[in-house]
């Protein structure tokens, strides 16, 4: 690859990808809106830690204003509601035979192929529980799955074989929106369980909440428009049986809450809830939205009431 990597979006997971990839020696810039992340990589490395590996690697950085003005190849991993700043920085220099891949959760993709064209947007699924500890510093959670395939799905394209044979644990796949789905319906769980103060693992595997969970993932797998794959414990045709695989993975990693956890209640920040509601319908995933509201404005916080309010609101549907 002869241009870098570009990196928009160095946080949790964009920045454990980067570093994967520069560590591996090739050629990777990062690229971040917070300015005293891009001053600490610059100035002292990357650092990913936890169980899997601790290691600091040498990576150049840059604030938006530094890219450079031809990107051959990047990868988005912005939160969900800054993917127009990014398709926006990205839509002028991206060259014509140019594409991006985005690792973001939900089904955002076509917020970049509006912005840069069908055939310029490769999708993905990834499950790493990283998280940004502070400026230059990063936890990964786990090991685990990550697909990467055309949107359209279908066949292996060169272009999917290489980013899998760039990226860290990634495969190639034909159905990377199934992945998606089944994603949605894990994320959905883990955001029901966001609003209480209990870990993943605890609000997945409480009996009293497993009705509510089991509904939940029903509910989002209904409106999935193709085969939903398995990943990680997760299998859509056994979502008894997926609860404890699910809490189980948890419990290994060292990320024990979600991101939407971590946004409401140490980042103090908007959450990625509306590009979700903007995905999902349905009226359990509808309350989930209302809880999020409520806390993210103040009107209540974090507790295990939140949770009994919404697995009463789906035993009363
Ligand atoms: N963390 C994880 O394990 C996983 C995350 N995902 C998904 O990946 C996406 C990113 O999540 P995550 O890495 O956790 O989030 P982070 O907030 O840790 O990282 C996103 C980074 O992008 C920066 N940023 C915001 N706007 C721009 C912009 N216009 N240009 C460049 N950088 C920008 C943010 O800065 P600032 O904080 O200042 O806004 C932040 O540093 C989300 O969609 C998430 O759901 C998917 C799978 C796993
Ligand atoms: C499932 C998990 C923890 C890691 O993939 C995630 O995506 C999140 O932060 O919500």
């Amino acid at each position: 690859m002869s241009a870098p990597l570009v990196v928009v979006g160095a946080g949790a997971i964009g920045g454990t990808l980067g570093a994967h990839v520069a560590r591996a020696g090739h050629d990777v810039l990062l690229c971040d809106v917070d300015a005293e992340h891009v001053a600490a990589i610059n100035a002292r490395g990357l650092s990913i830690e936890g169980p899997v590996e601790e290691f600091t690697v040498g990576v150049p950085a840059v604030t938006p204003d530094g890219l450079p003005d031809r990107i051959e190849r990047a990868i988005v991993a912005v939160k969900s509601h800054h993917t127009p700043a990014a398709a926006e920085l990205l839509r002028d220099r991206l060259a014509p035979d140019g594409f991006v891949l985005t690792v973001q959760n939900g089904l955002t993709a076509d917020v970049l192929v509006e912005a840069l064209g069908a055939d310029r947007v490769v999708s993905s699924f990834i499950n790493v529980g990283a998280d940004y500890l502070g400026p230059g510093r990063i936890i990964q959670g786990n090991v685990a799955a990550f697909h990467v395939g055309e949107l359209a799905g279908g066949e292996i394209t060169p272009r999917v074989r290489e980013l899998a044979e760039l990226l860290p644990y990634a495969q190639p796949t034909g159905n990377v929106l199934g992945y998606l789905w089944g994603k949605e319906a894990y994320g959905a769980m883990l955001w029901a369980g966001a609003v209480s103060d209990l870990t993943i693992a605890e609000s997945l595997e409480r009996p009293e909440y497993r009705p509510l969970m089991v509904a939940l993932a029903r509910e989002v797998l209904a409106q999935a428009p193709v085969p939903v794959e398995g990943f990680d414990g997760f299998d859509p045709a056994d979502l008894e049986g997926s609860l404890d695989r699910l809490a189980a993975f948890n419990r290994r990693s060292a990320k024990q809450y979600s991101g939407i956890y971590r946004d409401l209640v140490v980042r103090k920040r908007k959450t990625e809830i509306d590009s979700m509601l903007r995905d999902l319908d349905g009226p359990i995933f509808a309350k989930i939205g209302e809880l999020v509201h409520d806390i993210e404005q103040g009107r209540r916080v974090n507790e295990v009431a939140n949770l009994d309010e919404l697995a009463a609101y789906a035993a009363s549907l």
